[in-house]
């Protein structure tokens, strides 16, 4: 008892929560409504085929001569046209319900990726993609069809079950009385199996979601996949999971059956005692044969709706966990990110940056201070180089630059105002970053590039390409910059790739450029290349440089280095090579030793 009052308020807060996404359907109203007006008349003039049926019956019956053929035809000619005009309604309902349905869902399907993508890295530190993928794109399968058929079906079988209970005590009080008793046992077999369906749907749906992420991210990093061999290593894997969807499957197939199973027994049982009882009404004189056959197609028809009921209360169950699931996504909070068309001139960034005594801890791992206490100052058009061991946090800055994170003590300063108090889309919108291992979309060079500048025109694009000195390589494919890039970029070289991230950062023009050096070494040429488009890339703007290999920093006007999050030395390479015991001497001599 203490289970179900807990449970009760729950159930209805899931079920209201379900109603939320009933937002996106709003728009659509009018459409939605004549579909609903289709369907109430379909479903009454489903109603009206069993008395019309009866008195068919009984016309034959009652004139036991054949001398009015007249009554007989018009009640057939009759049921012909309900039956035509029940097609047409059909028709018509099924057609409005989709197309509100493929409306309304794609105006979910948007709002949710639209919503998904603005969202805080802290988000996707603690998600899986292809968790979130799947998520995307199974649970709205399931809403469409709740959104389609459950609906249809849930109203069109309660018109069915409360016109045929009136129609059904209009015909046989004593009857209708007998079919009712059966009813608290198809409740109680409904209730008890319900649950059991609910859980190991909302289990299924879990188990397929994981087993779906073994697929994305082994096919994401097919290439490690056979560079380690792990092929049967990811098929086990992937057999468990498959196995667990399986189990849990056949575990809810039990359930389903059973419920399916005891709600046809209990419904036939009922059919049987009925027809029993008219029976012996019939012989008593007191029942005509037409009416027991319309009690009997009432009782079909409702017993029919009561066991489609149950089809529809479990995928009502199936849609309000898939619902959960979207919700959660719409109820984290997005980062204020808005489209940027022109930076307000208070926006504009001058280049200077400052770190004021910042410490960080990621979100997801609290008790790990990754920055301790970081203070320095870059003036405008600045080179700074960040230097340190892996692990020091040099890459962690860089994020913290690009406020996908906010410090947890300390501030960072931007024309030596509070970074947070410049608009997110103005701020990143003035900085652009090459990464170290370049991320390339599936699609062209073109697309690759303009990436930096949506919409930037081909003459646009050739001249970032020069500038990065990409275009000696483009101009040798066939395709120009049409070439298609293949996933991920995997048609290009490392040096090629890099260029190509090179001029997306031309083409953006920033006020701040971050650069993550790469740490895999590429051949001299390449190498030189690259290195010469960096340089033409930084001058006039403010640039920070995440520096692996000690040789590409000389240069800078100031190098930072860092150890296990704290700020340990700052100077210039002339400065820093002369602290004796420093670790930028260290790691120098370390370098060059060999
Ligand atoms: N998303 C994250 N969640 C939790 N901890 C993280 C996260 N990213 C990095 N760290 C931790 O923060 C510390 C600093 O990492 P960071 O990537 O900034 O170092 P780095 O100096 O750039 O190293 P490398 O030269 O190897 O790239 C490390 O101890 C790392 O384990």
């Amino acid at each position: 008892m203490q289970d179900t009052q807990q449970k009760k308020p729950l159930r209805v807060a899931a079920l209201k929560r379900t109603f939320r996404l009933y937002k996106y359907v709003k728009p659509y109203w009018p459409a939605f409504g004549l579909g609903l007006f289709f369907l109430f008349v379909s479903s009454l003039a489903n109603l009206a085929f069993p008395k019309l049926l009866g008195e068919l019956v009984d016309a034959a019956n009652t004139h036991k001569i054949i001398t009015d053929p007249h009554e007989i035809n018009r009640i057939g000619l009759l049921l012909a046209g309900i039956l035509v005009a029940q097609g047409i309604f059909g028709y018509l309902r099924i057609m409005l319900f989709v197309n509100v349905t493929e409306r309304s869902l794609a105006s979910l399907r948007q709002h949710i990726y639209n919503h998904l993508i603005k969202l805080p890295m802290r988000f996707f530190l603690s998600r899986r993609v292809g968790e979130l993928g799947s998520r995307i794109s199974s649970d709205i399968s399931l809403l469409q069809e709740t959104f389609t058929t459950t609906v249809a079906e849930f109203i069109r079988q309660l018109i069915i079950i409360i016109g045929g209970l009136v129609l059904l005590l209009h015909t046989s009080v004593q009857l209708t009385l007998l079919m009712l008793a059966s009813l608290p046992v198809i409740m109680v077999i409904a209730y008890f199996f319900g649950r059991f369906v609910r859980r190991y749907s909302k289990l299924a749906q879990q188990q397929v979601a994981e087993a779906n992420t073994i697929v994305e991210e082994t096919l994401q990093g097919i290439l490690n996949v056979k560079a380690f061999a792990n092929e049967f290593f990811e098929m086990t894997r992937y057999r468990t999971k498959i196995r667990e969807v399986a189990s849990t499957g056949m575990k809810t197939g039990k359930f389903r059956g059973a419920f399916t199973a005891s709600m046809i027994l209990g419904v036939f049982g009922a059919m049987i005692a009925v027809i029993w009882k008219g029976a012996l009404l019939i012989a008593a004189g007191k029942m005509d044969p037409g009416m027991l056959l319309s009690f009997v197609l009432y009782s079909s028809f409702i017993g029919g709706s009561v066991a489609g009921l149950a089809e529809v209360y479990a995928s009502i169950q199936k849609s309000i966990g898939a619902t959960e699931h979207l919700l959660e996504i719409l109820d984290e909070p997005a980062e204020p990110i808005e489209e940027t068309t022109a930076i307000a001139a208070g926006d504009q960034l001058s280049g200077q940056i400052s770190f004021d005594n910042v410490s960080f801890r990621y979100p997801t791992r609290e008790d790990q201070e990754v920055l301790k206490d970081i203070s320095f100052d870059i003036e405008p058009d600045q080179q700074i180089a960040l230097v340190g061991p892996s692990g020091a946090g040099k890459s962690t800055i860089v994020s913290l630059l690009l406020r996908l994170y906010s410090p947890s003590e300390g501030m960072i300063r931007f024309n030596g105002k509070n970074a947070a108090s410049f608009p997110l889309s103005a701020l990143r919108s003035q900085m652009a970053i090459v990464p170290q291992d370049v991320f390339l979309f599936g699609g062209t060079i073109r697309e690759n590039i303009a990436y930096g500048k949506p919409g930037a025109g081909t003459a646009e694009v050739e001249a970032a390409a020069r500038k990065a000195n990409a275009w000696e390589f483009i101009e040798r494919f066939p395709e120009g910059l049409d070439t298609i890039v293949g996933e991920r970029g995997i048609q290009l070289s490392g040096g090629q790739r890099q260029r190509i991230a090179i001029a997306r950062a031309v083409l953006k023009d920033p006020r701040i450029l971050i650069l993550d050096e790469a740490t895999s070494a590429l051949d001299s040429e390449s190498e030189r290349l690259v290195q010469d488009a960096l340089e033409k890339l930084m001058e006039g703007r403010t640039s920070i440089v995440i520096a692996h290999r000690l040789s590409t920093v000389r240069q800078a006007d100031k190098i930072i280095v860092l150890d296990k999050g704290r700020l340990v030395e700052e100077g210039t390479h002339q400065e820093l090579i002369l602290v004796e015991g420093g670790l930028y001497r260290n790691l120098s001599e370390m370098q060059f030793s060999h």
